[in-house]
């Protein structure tokens, strides 16, 4: 039996020394599971709450955990994730924080699996997962909000698109980390790591598109398989909403000059993700974007569509957009998640399973790639939070 007989919650730290929450979930058979939630840093305006640990793990525990003890079975998500909106009755989980609800949910389904005997991936996704894999995209040169004076641009990940596996894939962006810093060292521009561990030199948006892709040369060469490049703009944290303009620091662009700006950069680096080109509420003007060029480029909306099943249908019905960030912690549970994969999918947008800039050990997201059969996983490149992740993918793929 998978009946719920015990929720824990305590605060742990994440990866940036702030707490967090740690779920613990048993069931009447022995069923254990156990997940943490991660935290964002350039956190969309629409996003569920987190609330502070403190307050989430009361407000959990006062209204939550009552809901499930004895009641539900964690076998069935749906109920689960059911009844912590129940618990919660707001839309954004103001009353048990985001935190709180997908720390639980996560840890729910990892019982549910224990009790199968199965892999989480499987339990997620079936018995026909686990065979294909996601290409890590990986930040090796950042900044924004993830690192003072460094890039505008918050990510420039590298794509192992050509990588005969995922192994290969996640020592190839590896590699191109490392290969950045031979750069910066040979242009006198040592310098420390952003909050997801990617290399955060002071240097200008131009200057770090060299490195990078004279580093991702290198890298080719070596290995033999074709890297792309990506980017996350994060483009809502650039725009000053009162000017209608997106600030680079000095430098402004006005809506029309940022498509255009885009646009190059897309041509000019034949990018193959973009990721928030756009401020969160201009559906319109990602339309045109996407219209322009949506056929040869991932165009991903993540503080555009925070894993709401709602925004995502307002963007696949005006064609904002080709592809979604997928982040539980956006939404709260694992079930409106999937709902959301599932929704791009119906409409022909690529789920993209995303970490946070804010992170812990817990490896649920490299299940859900998997069983989502998500063309790619963001989730760094170096750090023991990320190669938590890229390390589970590895295991999962040589079936340990
Ligand atoms: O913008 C993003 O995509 C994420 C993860 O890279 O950052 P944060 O968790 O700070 O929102
Ligand atoms: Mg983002």
């Amino acid at each position: 039996m998978t009946l719920v007989t015990d929720v824990r919650l305590r605060r742990v730290l994440d990866s940036r020394g702030n707490p967090t929450v740690e779920a613990d979930v048993r069931t009447e058979s022995g069923g254990f599971g156990r997940a943490k939630a991660p935290s964002g840093a350039s956190t969309g305006e629409y996003e569920a709450i987190e609330l502070p640990v403190g307050e989430a793990i009361a407000g959990a525990r006062e209204r939550a955990i009552p809901r499930l003890v004895g009641e539900v079975y964690a076998g069935n998500q749906r109920d689960i994730d059911n009844a912590l909106r129940a618990a919660d009755s707001t839309d954004d989980f103001s009353h048990i924080g985001a935190n709180s609800a997908v720390a639980i949910s996560m840890a729910g389904a990892k019982a549910a699996a224990d009790v199968l005997g199965a892999p989480l991936f499987q339990h997620l996704g079936g018995t026909f997962r686990g065979d294909t894999f996601p290409t890590p995209l990986g930040n090796v040169v950042g900044g924004g909000e993830h690192a003072a004076d460094a890039t505008h641009i918050q990510e420039f990940l590298a794509a192992p698109v050509g990588a005969p596996s995922v192994e290969e894939a996640i020592f190839a962006n590896a590699a191109v980390h490392s290969a950045v810093r031979d750069q910066l060292d040979e242009q006198g521009l040592s310098c420390g790591k952003g909050d997801e561990g990617a290399w955060a030199p002071s240097v200008d948006d131009g200057s770090a598109f060299d490195i990078v892709s004279a580093a991702i040369e290198t890298v080719e060469d070596d290995v033999g398989f074709e890297i792309r490049l990506g980017l996350d703009v994060a483009a809502a944290e650039l725009y000053d909403a009162d000017k209608e303009v997106y600030r680079y620091g000095e430098q402004t662009r006005d809506t029309g000059e940022q498509i255009d700006y885009i646009t190059e950069l897309i041509e000019e680096y034949n990018l193959i993700y973009v990721e928030d080109p756009l401020d969160e509420d201009d559906f319109e003007g990602y339309v045109t974007l996407t219209e322009r060029v949506g056929q040869g480029t991932h165009i991903c909306g993540d503080d555009l569509f925070v894993t709401n099943v709602e925004r995502l249908e307002r963007g696949t019905e005006m064609g904002a957009a080709n592809s979604i960030l997928i982040k539980p912690n956006q939404i709260g549970t694992l079930s409106e998640t999937v709902d959301a994969v599932e929704l791009a999918r119906r409409n022909g947008y690529e789920p993209v399973i995303s970490h946070r800039s804010g992170e812990t050990e817990d490896t649920t997201i490299a299940h859900l790639a998997v069983a989502t059969d998500a063309p790619f996983i963001k989730t760094g490149v170096v750090g023991g939070e990320r190669t938590a992740k890229l390390n589970e993918l590895i295991r999962i793929e040589h079936n340990a």
